[in-house]
């Protein structure tokens, strides 16, 4: 058992007030309730409001440019720099804060393989924010907190708001890395999925250095114990996707694919619940109990949740262990992934539900990116906003994107992956005209990829974005598999495909490295 001194000593800290130290769900959720942190609701869950951010804040992010790492980083919006002296005074003001505090500290790791993992610790000023810390990360065993000692540390103190005049931030907030300190520190917002997304930014740094391959994917396993990945941005559907009565979940957002096999970093899921219904959803809606956590949802008069209010945002979360969802994998270890699919939410309603990726293509698409950013994902963001997203992940990659993508092209190649693209956005004209995908369609289609239906299905190529499209699927309606046809207006269509088209060659300017095979498995360029 770690004593106060302990604790303090390991990171300059003085807390002198009481600490929580590994407290159980039970207890976290005990403390939350009294301490007036939230509700308890009809289902068991305990529900937290954020107040004013309730997603996450991007542009209030810092990595510390520190000489270790300084070569080692892509530089720009995703990853400011923050000068080093700026980082000590915030820690100092951070440690001033937590002084007399009651403190709530979570020990666990980021990763279930035991060679991979990064033992962590997080602290906390609120317990609802430790208890998520305990559902989201992987808990150790009574054995393995014996040996527990923290390679890096989230402080997160949402009651204490940065000055940006004084203390070098751009807001209130910050979410600041420092490598050589080995510590994030979270102040200004009280949004939980900083914590989980930075300590995955810091997994995205560390782990190509031991040749393990992260990646901003969800992962399950069939009853063969075949792998399949879905990467996708925030609101593609990784959580959903993966959360299949057919399949056992090996986690919902974030992976590390190493010579072993993949691993969950995670040991819980994070899911969107705006529009949550037990028909559709029955996984993720049963999962909602004691110990989960509900983030934003509003509660009626009965403290039953209503999935169908968008008042205090879109972004509304369930957090809960991956225990809760039935058959899921524990640990969350897998095999070298089968299939590979890439989710992209697309607002220009032009690509096709489901296409087969070349590795070629794979490679095009993966460094593209292309999907939208979805209402309440990030502060600002209120519709569907075309981006191109790195790696389906760019705003959590430190390293340029080149490093990740060999890595993945060379896996495939040595895993004989197949790749398919899934479209689960807008279908029958862009955002505002079309509709987005129904859900079940997307289901079948990922059925049919991941049971090997498809394999001998004929493909016929899209003309201006040269995707293999199946001519049947499953339990899909024909008509849905080529997008041109969903359309009232093919004319209209072709024209919002050219528009795509120039906007992925655009793009792709910038990466001037890669060979001419996977520039030219990009769109066609105009006849
Ligand atoms: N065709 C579809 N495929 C996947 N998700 C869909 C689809 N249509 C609507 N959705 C909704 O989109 C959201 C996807 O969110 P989620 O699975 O949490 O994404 P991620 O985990 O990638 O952030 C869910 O609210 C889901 O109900
Ligand atoms: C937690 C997040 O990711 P996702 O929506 O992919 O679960 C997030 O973007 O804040
Ligand atoms: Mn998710």
């Amino acid at each position: 058992m770690l004593t106060q001194t302990n604790i303090n000593q390991e990171l300059g800290l003085s807390l002198q007030g009481t600490i929580h130290h590994n407290l159980t769900t039970a207890q976290l959720v005990e403390k939350a309730l009294e301490r007036g942190e939230g509700d308890l609701t009809s289902t068991g869950a305990f529900r937290a409001t954020t107040g004013k951010y309730t997603g996450r804040s991007p542009k209030d992010k810092f990595i510390v440019d520190e000489p270790s790492i300084r070569d080692h980083i892509d530089w720009g919006n995703v990853n400011q720099p923050m000068d080093s002296k700026v980082f000590d005074s915030l820690f100092m003001k951070v440690k001033a804060y937590l002084q007399e505090k009651e403190v709530f500290i979570f020990d666990g790791f980021a990763g279930t393989d035991p060679d991979y993992r990064l033992p962590i610790r997080v602290i906390n000023e609120e317990a609802w924010h430790n208890l998520f810390a305990r559902q989201l990360f992987v808990r150790p065993s009574q054995e393995e907190l014996k040996s527990h000692r923290p390679s890096f540390t989230v402080i997160s103190v949402p009651g204490l708001q940065a000055d940006p005049e004084t203390d070098g931030t751009r807001s209130e907030t910050f979410i600041a890395v420092s490598f050589t300190h080995r510590v994030i520190l979270i102040g200004g917002t009280r949004y939980a999925g900083e914590m989980k997304k930075s300590i995955f930014s810091v997994m995205n740094y560390l782990l190509p250095e031991q040749s393990v391959m992260p990646m901003h994917c969800s992962a399950n396993k069939g009853k063969d114990g075949d792998t399949a990945l879905f990467f996708g941005l925030s609101g593609t559907g990784k959580t959903t996707l993966s959360a299949d009565p057919d399949r056992s979940l090996i986690g919902d957002d974030e992976h590390g694919w190493s010579d072993n096999g993949i691993f969950n970093i995670e040991g819980g899921c994070y899911a969107k619940c705006i529009g949550l219904s037990q028909e559709k959803e029955p996984q993720i809606w049963n999962a909602i109990r004691f110990g989960s956590v509900l983030e934003n949802v509003v509660l009626d008069s009965f403290r039953n949740p209503d999935y169908d209010d968008n008042t205090l945002t879109e972004n509304t979360r369930a957090a809960y262990p991956v225990e809760h969802i039935p058959g899921a994998e524990i640990p969350g270890i897998g095999s070298h992934p089968g299939v590979i699919i890439f989710l992209t939410a697309d607002a220009f309603g032009v690509l096709p539900p489901i296409s087969k990726l070349t590795p070629e293509q794979a490679m095009y698409h993966f460094l593209s990116g292309y999907t939208s950013k979805l209402a309440g994902t990030e502060r600002g963001v209120t519709q569907p906003e075309a981006t191109f997203s790195t790696c389906f992940g760019a705003p959590f990659l430190p390293r340029p994107a080149g490093i990740y993508a060999e890595m993945l092209g060379n896996k495939i190649a040595k895993h004989q992956a197949k790749v398919y693209l899934v479209n689960t956005g807008w279908s029958g004209g862009p955002y505002g005209v079309g509709k987005r995908m129904k859900l079940s369609y997307t289901r079948s289609m990922v059925r049919a990829a991941l049971d090997g239906s498809l394999d001998h299905a004929s493909f016929t190529p899209d003309p201006i974005f040269g995707l293999a499209i199946p001519d049947h699927c499953p339990e899909v309606p024909k008509e849905v598999l080529q997008p041109r046809n969903t359309w009232e207006d093919p004319d209209a269509y072709d024209l919002k495909a050219s528009e795509l088209a120039e906007r992925f060659r655009q793009n792709f300017w910038k990466f001037q490295d890669v060979s001419e095979s996977i520039r030219q498995a990009g769109p066609k360029e105009k006849l």
